[in-house]
């Protein structure tokens, strides 16, 4: 379990990380999720130790990271956004290398070698130079050694960036194998793949988070948020008096049709869902409802709307 409380990164006048609060449960995936220069990467950074926080605490399994950073490092692995691979090396004397430096005792390093080698499928090409190796086989290295003396917690900052498509694919089916033996955290600016491989969504904006639940929950969170398009029968005036009267309406546009209808788009306020009210306001009024359509927010609009607020709030 790895906790953050009220973790802070300043640089001169500039949070990159702003009084971050995480609690990261065992056995789960967790995706940092933000656009360039939300304060992932200086968040991953803080959690596995490789850059000192201004202030605040993370705890991994009990250790403070700033306190205890060896005992601490024993229970993560780390796949920086750009793995530090020696090109001159074979896959396998870099692991070997990397078993050394992460001090795995001598008698269980080539059992825990081979296990990386498994796990992140690098059979295939174990004697290789890293040099020759592709894009996608070389972020593989970096996972192997990541996973290498079997940590609880495997942190992985943007692991598919650069990737094709096939590679994009194959790395994430391998982190979410990951899953069964280890907690992760992994972060990104791509809401798909956030939401096809992670349990739960951070989301992370100017160095504050601005929302954590499961994509499902994010999803529900903003259901009532959504926008509704109507058809009524009457006129673009009666319908904007009734719908300025009533709760939940956020904002609204109508569109008098030539055929006695109105079209009108609303939205409606967070946690609102105006349709039954509406129904039985447009009945009193006799107008008849000809066409009623629900738009929920995609989670791409609720990254946006969640990022935007906070942009807009930065700038008054
Ligand atoms: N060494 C540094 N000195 C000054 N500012 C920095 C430094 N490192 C990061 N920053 C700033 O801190 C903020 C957060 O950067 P960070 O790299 O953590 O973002 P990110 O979400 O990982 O973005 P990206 O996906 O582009 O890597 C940015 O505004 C960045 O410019």
């Amino acid at each position: 379990m790895i906790e953050i409380s009220h973790l802070v990164k300043k640089y001169g006048d500039h949070y990159a990380v702003k009084d971050l609060n995480v609690r990261i449960e065992e056995g789960q995936i967790y995706g940092f999720l933000g656009p360039n220069g939300a304060g992932k990467s200086t968040t991953m950074n803080m959690i596995t130790g490789y850059l000192a926080p201004t202030a605040g605490t993370v705890k991994v399994d009990g250790f403070d990271i700033v306190k205890e950073p060896e005992k601490a490092k024993e229970h993560i692995g780390y796949l920086p956004e750009i793995p530090p691979l020696y090109s001159e090396m074979t896959v396998e004397e870099y692991l070997k290398f990397a078993a050394e430096l992460k001090r795995i005792p001598g008698k269980e390093r080539a059992a825990q070698i081979e296990k990386a080698i498994k796990t992140a499928q690098l059979e295939d090409v174990r004697k290789r130079l890293i040099n020759n190796l592709s894009k996608g086989y070389k972020q593989r290295v970096g996972l192997a050694q990541a996973v290498l003396g079997d940590p609880e917690t495997i942190i992985l900052d943007e692991p598919t960036v650069g990737l094709d498509p096939r590679q994009m694919i194959e790395m994430r089916e391998l982190i979410r194998s990951l899953k069964k033996d280890h907690t992760i955290i992994l972060s990104s600016h791509i809401l798909s793949e956030v939401s096809a491989v992670c349990d739960q969504i951070l989301i992370i904006s100017k160095g504050e988070l601005v929302a954590s639940d499961t994509p499902d929950g994010l999803q529900a969170k903003l259901k009532g948020a959504g926008e509704l398009e109507l058809c009524v029968k009457g006129t673009a005036a009666q319908l904007k008096t009734l719908l300025s009267n009533l709760d939940g309406v956020e904002s609204f546009t109508t569109t008098e049709a030539e055929d006695g209808t109105v079209l009108a788009q609303v939205s409606e306020k967070a946690d609102c869902d105006i349709r039954e009210p509406l129904f039985y306001e447009l009945a009193e009024n006799r107008m008849p409802l000809l066409g009623m359509e629900k738009k929920t927010g995609s989670l791409e609009d609720i990254f946006l709307q969640l990022t935007d607020k906070l942009e807009e709030e930065t700038k008054q």
